[in-house]
């Protein structure tokens, strides 16, 4: 993506031995490019949200273990590495999936070549990311181009979002987004709803943030209103992203998708969800019973961070002192919910059979 003119990715190794990303906690009031020179560096970038989204969780994991292995390429240093990355975040399996594939790749060599291979499985894992985000960008396009052949010449296609599933949360153009930018490439009239998505606000802060930088028009909601559009003919489709996705088709996402899918099935508005297949747990088939929930700091609910009139970043308290509160992170949508599973490969139905179709080689 092209910000002020300039292409970036969202993270890329800078050629001294340290890998760069943009710090997503200081957008969209300040664009940051922070370097990770350790094991721990992108640890924390990964717990503290620094990075985030499922396919860019993967990809700093990567990256992660060809820093730790710089400094100990022995066995015992990447067994602590792939541990101390496995730790930070619980939902996303793309985290999973990205560090035993480097340990696939990594145990069986001799220590004096595993740090240079380490950086070049990393850099794979990214590139593979990019192309499987512009496959599902092309595929997820047609379900725009369609959306709009149903509407009155030049009147825009409606696309609501939940959180952040753009290029900020994968290395290159987004699951979710990628059929947006796609589409709006090809000359397709559209307009996203963003869903701000409380507590941390991806959907305001960061998928306004990128869609402004692209130019595509697009409106900030409250989390509530998706519904109410809906009733009202507002929403031609939904398109969300996923943090695992069941053999079954169960996909679990940013915590409200759930209500979303409801409000989409009451109205009959096409819910679709961009997955790569790194994103697909072949392991699980039931997500509400299976998928671990991240819960965390109760200070995401309880205060707001935000930008003052004359410029200052400042974080204020919402709610009542001593009021308890829950901060769960995602939530599961149930297959049935779920109209088509956008991929690489095609759209599928959100099904076993649907994902065994496109992925045959899973069995
Ligand atoms: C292409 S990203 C898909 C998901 O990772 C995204 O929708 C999401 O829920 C991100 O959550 P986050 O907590 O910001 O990492």
């Amino acid at each position: 993506m092209r910000i002020d003119g300039t292409a970036y990715r969202t993270i890329w190794p800078d050629g001294r031995g340290s890998v760069a990303i943009i710090d997503q906690t200081r957008l969209p009031h300040d664009f940051a490019i922070v370097r990770l020179t350790s094991l721990e560096d992108a640890a924390h970038a990964i717990r503290a949200m620094l990075v985030r989204g499922a396919p860019l969780i993967g990809a700093a994991a990567a990256y992660g273990v060809a820093l730790a292995l710089r400094a100990d390429a022995s066995d015992r240093g990447l067994d602590h590495a792939c541990a101390a990355l496995l730790a930070t975040r619980p939902t996303a399996v793309n985290l999973r999936w990205a560090l035993e594939r480097m340990r696939r790749r990594l145990a069986p060599l001799p220590e004096s070549q595993r740090s240079e291979a380490a950086e070049a499985e990393a850099a794979a894992i990214a590139d593979e990311d990019v192309e499987i985000n512009r496959s599902i960008g092309l595929h997820g396009a047609a379900l725009i181009h369609s959306a709009a052949e149903r509407k009155a010449p030049g009147e825009p296609v409606n696309v609501l979002t939940h959180c952040n599933a753009g290029w900020l949360a994968t290395v290159d153009w987004g699951t979710a987004l990628a059929p947006v930018y796609a589409a709006f490439e090809q000359g397709v009239p559209l307009h996203v709803w963003v869903d701000e998505t409380r507590p941390r606000n991806q959907g305001a802060s960061l998928t306004a943030w990128e869609l402004k930088h692209h130019g595509v028009p697009h409106t900030v909601i409250a989390d509530n209103v998706g519904g109410h559009l809906m009733q009202h003919g507002k929403v031609d489709l939904c398109i969300v992203g996923t943090d695992r996705t069941t053999a079954t088709g169960d996909v679990c996402n940013k915590i409200g998708t759930y209500l979303k899918a409801l409000a989409a099935h009451d109205n009959g508005v096409p819910f679709y969800v961009g997955l790569p297949s790194p994103t697909i747990d072949w392991t699980i088939a039931d997500g509400v019973r299976d998928i671990p929930i991240e819960e965390r700091d109760g200070r995401e609910v309880s205060e707001l961070t935000g930008r003052t009139a004359d410029g200052r970043i400042e974080t204020v308290r919402v709610t009542p002192d001593g009021s308890p509160v829950a901060n769960y992170a995602f939530d599961v949508t149930p297959a049935r919910l779920v109209t088509g599973l956008i991929t690489e490969r095609g759209v599928c139905a959100a099904s076993r059979d649907g994902l065994r179709d496109l992925f045959p080689e899973r069995g």
